[in-house]
């Protein structure tokens, strides 16, 4: 390219802008903040802030679904409303997508599998890997989760017999980090990253912290260009991001994850043909690519294949972690539930004792009402995937549970939106939406599970619970059932054998963007996730029923 080439692009492109700038918006009448930054518009006040404060605030002042602006006075809606996101995420198929940019993003942590994927190239690989996310296999998977949960719990035992008051403070967020790493390194490759003892590979040292590395509190410019990148070819944002120092420690797990995934991949196609059947997901994936070998369009080609080891260890590791550590976090703040949860995960083992067993089994998981209400409540007040974003392909409309007042004062049932539409699915603003949660929805409170009619399920959304954590239809989360299992099992060993206490730090814990939602100390942001609570070995009183 020569300047004049450059020159030029950069006058078209500065045209187009300023063009879609002052352009009538077809949101005009949609309510919404105003913006202070023409260049910025709202870009860092939703994605600089503590996740979640900034949709809470613009649902409360303006309803279910906002205008903001974007970049240069590009338009964006942010969207709560529980039919609204119904009709965008459960029922549209592939009329709605996700945004290049969002696309690309995902390429860039994990390569083209399933997260990057998109319209007939998405259904055909979700149509592979769906067999390894079924209900029954993912109660396989059970033994991995309660077996690196143990490990965990080993290890911190060592550690307060070996210390003079048997209690000392742990960064829970880290420690958590890593068992959650082995475990879906287990029950997903059938591979050891060694990281709860200490035994880490390179793999899993790079893993440690890597999105709050390279993405806590993004920068103003880099917030910028990833608005703007919506005006540069998706081949060229590839180049850049493919040469961008800043995304050096994500470049190295790439080339360390593929090769590790090249052997594991061709060990298992071997493992295979000599007709050993292992349980793993990679080797149902494996499986279930080579039996559709009749048929090459619907299987997957190599690169693919081992993307989705990319996608499986970045969309299921720190996701299930953060989860649990703020179940714990909660459980904190509220002793008298950590207390409660502890009588009913001991009573069942009593009755695990009873019947002659010593492992849990799923159906032991499902038959404590207490530790399930936990686990949605937990999934409900801080989902760590924070927002989806999407964009139009077709003009829509869409209906509304909740009317919003436009700023003619005119009642709104609907709004139409045009192709090309750019919303922004929030997933905090749903999951504590009054009309669905109650009234008490900013307060954590697993009995809302408990108690009939206390959440309201007049409109079906996701996959778990009503709620949006896991996201809804084709593009929903596909390993929820994985998550949900895997959170049941950490917290029954944790809080058996486990008492947990504040300690003066917690006062300054943020709920950090760092493209997921991750824990942080106010002003501690270098030293990475943190979640630092007092643990101690649980007393044997808390048996009495
Ligand atoms: C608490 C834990 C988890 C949460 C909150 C969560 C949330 C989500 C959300 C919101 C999406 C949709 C993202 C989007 O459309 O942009 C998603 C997609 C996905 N998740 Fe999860 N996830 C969790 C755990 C897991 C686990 C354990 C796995 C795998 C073992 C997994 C694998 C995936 C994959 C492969 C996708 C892409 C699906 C597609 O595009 O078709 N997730 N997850």
């Amino acid at each position: 390219m020569n300047s004049l080439t450059i020159a030029l692009s950069g006058i078209v492109i500065g045209a187009y802008i300023l063009y879609k700038a002052t352009k009538r918006s077809p949101f005009w009448n949609i309510p919404g903040p105003k913006s202070n930054s023409f260049v910025l518009g709202h870009v860092c006040e939703l994605l600089q802030n503590q996740v979640g404060l900034t949709d809470f605030e613009w649902q409360e002042n303006y309803g279910d679904v906002v205008r903001f602006k974007g970049s240069f006075g590009s338009d964006y809606l942010m969207i709560s409303d529980p039919k609204a996101l119904q009709r965008i995420f459960q029922t549209s198929g592939y009329r709605w997508r996700k945004t290049p940019q969002r696309r690309e993003f995902s390429r860039l942590v994990a390569g083209k599998g399933l997260a990057w994927a998109d319209g007939d190239v998405h259904k055909r690989q979700r149509k592979i890997m769906l067999p390894g996310f079924s209900a029954p296999e993912a109660k396989h998977l059970l033994p991995f989760f309660s077996s690196c949960a143990a490990a965990l719990c080993s290890r911190w035992t060592d550690m307060l017999l070996a210390s003079s008051e048997q209690c000392q403070v742990f960064n829970v967020a880290d420690w958590i980090s890593r068992a959650t790493l082995d475990a879906i390194g287990q029950a997903a490759f059938d591979y050891d990253f060694g990281a709860t003892n200490n035994q880490d590979t390179e793999l899993s040292k790079l893993y440690q912290n890597l999105m709050i590395k390279t993405f806590g509190t993004p920068s103003k410019t880099a917030l910028l260009m990833l608005d703007l990148s919506r005006y540069i070819p998706l081949s060229v944002m590839e180049f850049l991001d493919n040469h961008n120092p800043r995304f050096s420690l994500i470049h190295r797990v790439n080339n360390l994850a593929h090769v590790t995934a090249k052997y594991l991949v061709d060990m298992k196609s071997g493992l295979l043909l000599e007709g050993k059947n292992k349980k793993d997901i990679m080797s149902l994936l494996v499986k279930a690519n080579k039996e559709a070998s009749q048929n090459p369009k619907l299987q997957l080609n190599e690169e693919e294949l081992l993307a989705q080891m990319r996608v499986l260890l970045f969309a299921g590791h720190e996701t299930s972690g953060t989860s649990l550590t703020f179940a714990l976090f909660e459980l904190v703040r509220n002793p008298e539930l950590q207390t409660r949860l502890r009588k009913e995960i001991r009573n069942t083992e009593r009755k695990i004792a009873e019947r002659g067993d010593v492992e849990v089994t799923a159906q032991d998981l499902e038959s404590m009402p207490f530790l399930n209400a936990v686990v949605k409540e937990t999934l409900r007040f801080h989902p760590v995937a924070v927002h989806l974003f999407r964009v139009a392909v077709e003009d829509d409309v869409l209906p509304l549970m909740k009317p919003i007042v436009a700023t003619t004062g005119e009642i709104l049932q609907e709004v139409v939106v045009p192709k090309g539409t750019r919303i922004v699915g929030s997933i905090p603003a749903y999951n504590r939406h009054e009309d669905v949660f109650g009234s008490d929805a900013f307060t954590f409170n697993p009995d809302r599970w408990l108690n009939p009619g206390h959440v309201k399920n007049s409109v079906s959304l996701g996959v778990y619970a009503n709620l949006a954590t896991f996201s809804a239809g084709i593009r929903s989360c596909i390993g929820w059932r994985f998550a949900v299992l895997e959170m049941q099992a950490f917290l029954v060993e944790l809080i058996k054998n486990f008492e947990f206490a504040a300690t003066p730090a917690l006062d300054g814990i943020r709920r950090e963007p760092a493209f997921l939602m991750t824990p942080s100390i106010e002003g501690e942001l270098d030293k990475g996730s943190q979640m630092p609570l007092k643990v101690a070995f649980a007393k044997r009183s808390d048996d009495d029923s």
